[in-house]
């Protein structure tokens, strides 16, 4: 398989190859701390070794549920929030066709798939109920805690539907856990209710957990080769555990990224010029935002589609503040490929490209933008990817996660908690009366 590549030559105005030997000893002992498990965090690096000891009866498992699933229903609504659902979501959007769910059952043959419980909105929630109506419907609920407001609530009214449409004793047959061995609420109520589950391990935190079943189940469903997946993040494994930098692309770019940021360059941009790429940009803010933006540090990290979004952000990356660096992402081989035909009045002025693709336009773009940014004082770090497809999916999937984790010990944090994100919990619970946060809501009602 043709290997992905990182090019960092665009970027080589702003560092230079010594920056990056000053990093080795960092970055091997990053790779150490990662590898022997004896980082900040460690008690979360079960992913580390996923790809490469999965555990072939729970892959098994999982395809024959997706099998189940694909012959039962209609939909398939995936009801979970962050590390939860963004690496399916990705996948899904990446590896299918673009306008997947509006495709006939008998081109698709899979279920429509529909995503629920990531955000607090009633409309979204009844448009969705819209949506299904008359459609047979399974649930994928997904929680690592067991215990997020977002998605129990979307669940909450899900089940309720579903239990009103087909009874308590079908429902359970068409909802599937993907949940914590032991505890939480989810759990508790998978047990009870009797739903087939899966366990999310708990040396996995929920951002880094696509390649359990939390991303794999529904990507199976889907009709995306998971055994593919899981050969492609192999590889990347087997890449990213060479300990020497020069010879560890996954490494180059965690080591880069820190170069950049101590010379200001506070902000990294992932770029993609393939719409299908968005969610993989939403899934890749999540694994960077929360590994490392904390102890007042990191890099923020933003992403954006072009060319869509060089017609909206383009002046500021160009002309804005200087604290950017772009990670683009480039698909060498697209799979459809449209001609671009003569037209004998030619009033568009589009002639000129008589006999190219829209492809070929599409890479130019990138060209130009480029050398534009870099002039502009950007610096860009390319991912050239062969293809998409399930295995490069894969790859990037475990390329980036290991960067993030090599990158967040060159930054000294602990790039696997997240202990920030309960303070905004804290407050909504307080706010909405959950018992046991009283003296706090009083505390806060006088701010309001
Ligand atoms: O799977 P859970 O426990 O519902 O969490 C969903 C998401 O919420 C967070 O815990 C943040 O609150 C993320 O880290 C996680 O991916």
């Amino acid at each position: 398989m043709e290997k992905i590549k990182f090019d960092y030559s665009k970027s080589l105005t702003f560092f230079n190859e010594a920056e990056l030997d000053y990093l080795t000893p960092m970055v091997t002992s990053a790779h150490k701390l990662l590898h022997d498990g004896t980082g900040a965090g460690n008690e979360y690096t079960g992913w580390v070794e996923l790809p490469h000891e999965f555990d072939p009866h729970l892959l098994k498992d999982i395809q024959e549920t997706a099998e189940k699933i694909k012959n039962n229903c209609d939909v398939l609504i995936i009801v979970g929030i962050g590390g939860s659902y963004l690496g399916a979501r990705a996948a899904i959007e990446m590896l299918n066709h673009h306008f997947y769910n509006l495709l006939s059952k008998s081109q698709r043959k899979t279920p429509e798939i529909h995503f629920a419980g990531h955000n607090i909105s009633s409309s979204y929630l009844k448009h969705l109920l819209d949506v299904i109506d008359g459609k047979d419907i399974c649930i994928n609920v997904i929680s690592k805690s067991g215990t997020t407001t977002e998605p129990a609530l979307a669940f909450r009214v899900l089940k309720e539907y579903m239990e009103n449409k087909y009874g308590k004793e079908e429902t359970k047959e068409r909802i599937i856990a993907t949940t914590d061995a032991k505890k939480g609420a989810l759990k508790q109520m998978a047990d009870e209710e009797g739903y087939k589950t899966f366990v999310i391990p708990d040396d996995i935190g929920g951002r880094y957990s696509v390649l359990a079943p939390v991303g794999l189940l529904p990507i199976a469903v889907a009709g995306i080769d998971i055994q593919e997946v899981l050969l492609g993040a192999k590889a990347a494994y087997e890449d990213g555990k060479i300990e020497d930098l020069k010879e560890n692309q996954c490494y180059q770019y965690a080591a880069i990224r820190n170069i950049l940021y101590r010379k200001g360059k506070t902000v990294e941009i992932m770029v993609n010029y393939e719409p299908s790429l968005h969610y993989f940009g939403e899934w890749w803010k999540q694994l960077y935002g929360e590994s490392e933006g904390k102890d007042n540090k990191g890099i923020f990290p933003a992403s954006v589609n072009f060319s869509t979004d060089l017609h909206s952000m383009g002046q500021y990356v160009q002309q804005g503040l200087r604290n950017i660096f772009e990670t683009v992402l480039i698909i060498q081989d697209t799979e459809e490929k449209i001609l671009i035909k003569e037209d004998p009045q030619n009033l568009d002025g589009l002639n000129y490209l008589v006999g190219k693709t829209v492809d070929y336009v599409n890479g130019k773009a990138f060209e130009g933008t480029l050398l534009a940014h870099q002039d502009g004082g950007v610096p860009n770090l390319v991912i050239s990817i062969p293809k998409i497809n399930p295995y490069y999916y894969g790859y990037l999937v475990y390329f980036f996660e290991k960067a993030c984790g090599i990158s967040g010990y060159l930054l000294g944090v602990n790039p696997f908690d997240q202990p920030g994100v309960e303070d905004y919990k804290r407050n909504m619970f307080a706010l909405l009366g959950k018992p046991g946060y009283e003296a706090q809501r009083q505390e806060l009602l006088k701010r309001l």
